[in-house]
C-alpha cells in the first residue's frame, strides 16, 4: 500500500524542489564524467529545512528527510529559538531532537536576540532570516526550504492589499527567494489541511505556536477572523484565488519593473537628471517605478519609503504648482528645479 495521498503530496512537492536544486548544482559544478554525479572528494549538495517544530515546517522535515534518501542531496535542518517565550530553548533543542529522529545532518539550534523595529512579527522575521541566511553560509547550504503553505500565500495576499501600496506587496512570497535564491518554499501550492493531515498520517510530534493563535498579532487576527469571514461570504475558493492573484501580481510587477528600468534611461538628460516633461509622458505605474528607483539610488532605504512619498514626487511631475522639496526617508530631497528633478541625499 502506498503512502496516504497527503504524505504522497507533500514528498511529491518537496521531490519537484531538490530536483531543481540538484540540476542547478550540477550545472555550477560540472561531473568530471557523466556516470559521476559528483567529484571525487565533493559532496552532494546540503539542502537545510528552516524548522519551527510547527506542523508546517514539521511535515517538510519529514519530506526532506523521505525524499533526500532517494537522491543525490545531503538532508540538515536548522531551529531559530527567538528566545520570546518562557522556556523556548529547551523547545527548540526538542526539536532538534526530533529533526535527528527523522534522519536529518547537521542539525542545530540557533538563539537568535530580537529587536523591535517595524513591530513584533517583523523583529522576530528579520532576526530568524539573519540567522538562516548565517546558518546556510556556515553550511554551504545550496538551498533552505521553508513551510509556507497557500494558506500563509493567501493571508500575505491580504496583508498586502491592505497595505494599498500596490501589485508588489499583491504578489506575496516567491517560489524562490533570497540571495542565489536560496530559499525555496515547496508548499506554497499546497493547502494548510493536506499539510496537517501528512502529520498526523505520519503520527509526527508537532509544537503548536502559541503566537499563531494569538489575538494580539495581526496575521493570527487573520488567519482565525478575516479569512474565515471571506470564506463564509465568498466562499471555499478565496484562498485559491487569493494565491493565484499572487502568482498574476507577481508577473504584472516583474514586467512593469523591467519597463521601468527601460524608462529610466530614456528619460535623463545627458548629465543624468530625470527630465520633467519626458517623467509626465509616461503611464503613471511605470512612471512611479522610475521615481521610486531614482530616490532609492540616492540612499533612501527601500523598507521606509511608502506608496504616499512616491505620489508626493509625482505631484512635483503632475500637480506643478511651484511647490518646495519634498523631504524622504533617508535624508534624501526631491525639489524640482528649471524642468529637471532634482533628487539628493543631504
Ligand atoms: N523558529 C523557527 N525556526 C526555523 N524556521 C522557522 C521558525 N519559524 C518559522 N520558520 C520557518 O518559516 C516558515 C513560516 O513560518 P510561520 O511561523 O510564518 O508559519 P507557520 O504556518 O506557523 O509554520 P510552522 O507550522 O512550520 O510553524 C515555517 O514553516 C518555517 O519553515
Amino acid at each position: 500500500m502506498g503512502p496516504h495521498p497527503a504524505v504522497a503530496a507533500i514528498r511529491l512537492a518537496v521531490r519537484r524542489v531538490l530536483h531543481d536544486v540538484i540540476t542547478e548544482h550540477q550545472a555550477a559544478h560540472p561531473a568530471a564524467h557523466p556516470q559521476q554525479p559528483h567529484r571525487p572528494g565533493q559532496q552532494p549538495p546540503l539542502v537545510l529545512v528552516a524548522c519551527s517544530g510547527g506542523a508546517d515546517s514539521m511535515a517538510l522535515a519529514s519530506a526532506l528527510a523521505f525524499e533526500a534518501r532517494k537522491l543525490a542531496v545531503r538532508a540538515g535542518g536548522i531551529t531559530v529559538d527567538h528566545g520570546l517565550q518562557e522556556g523556548s530553548a529547551l523547545r527548540a533543542a526538542e526539536v532538534c531532537v526530533r529533526m535527528t529522529a527523522l534522519g536529518l545532518d547537521p542539525v542545530e539550534s540557533v538563539a537568535v536576540t530580537v529587536g523591535r523595529e517595524g513591530g513584533p512579527e517583523a523583529a522576530a522575521r528579520d532576526a530568524r532570516y539573519a540567522a538562516l541566511d548565517a546558518a546556510a553560509d556556515r553550511y554551504g547550504a545550496a538551498a533552505v526550504l521553508l513551510g509556507h503553505t497557500r494558506d500563509d500565500q493567501a493571508e500575505t495576499v491580504l496583508l498586502g492589499l491592505a497595505r494599498g501600496s500596490g501589485i508588489r506587496s499583491l504578489s506575496g512570497m516567491a517560489a524562490v527567494s533570497g540571495a542565489d535564491g536560496r530559499y525555496r518554499r515547496p508548499f506554497l501550492q499546497l493547502d494548510r489541511q493536506t499539510v496537517r493531515k501528512a502529520c498526523v498520517a505520519q503520527e509526527l510530534a508537532v509544537w503548536d505556536d502559541p503566537h499563531n493563535t494569538d489575538p494580539a498579532y495581526t496575521r493570527s487576527r487573520l488567519r482565525h477572523e478575516g479569512l474565515p469571514a471571506l470564506e463564509k461570504a465568498l466562499g471555499k475558493g478565496v484562498v485559491e484565488a487569493l494565491a493565484r492573484t499572487a502568482q498574476l501580481s507577481r508577473d504584472d510587477a516583474d514586467a512593469l519593473d523591467t519597463w521601468a528600468a527601460d524608462a529610466e534611461a530614456a528619460v535623463r538628460d545627458e548629465t543624468g537628471f530625470l527630465e520633467c516633461a519626458k517623467l509626465f509622458g509616461l503611464p503613471p505605474a511605470v512612471r512611479r517605478r522610475v521615481l521610486r528607483r531614482a530616490v532609492i539610488a540616492e540612499g533612501a532605504p527601500a523598507g521606509s519609503l511608502f506608496a504616499r512619498h512616491i505620489e508626493e514626487v509625482d505631484r512635483l511631475i503632475t500637480g506643478w504648482r511651484g511647490q518646495g522639496a519634498i523631504n524622504l526617508p533617508g535624508r534624501v530631497e526631491a525639489r524640482r528645479q528649471g524642468g529637471r528633478l532634482v533628487i539628493r541625499q543631504g
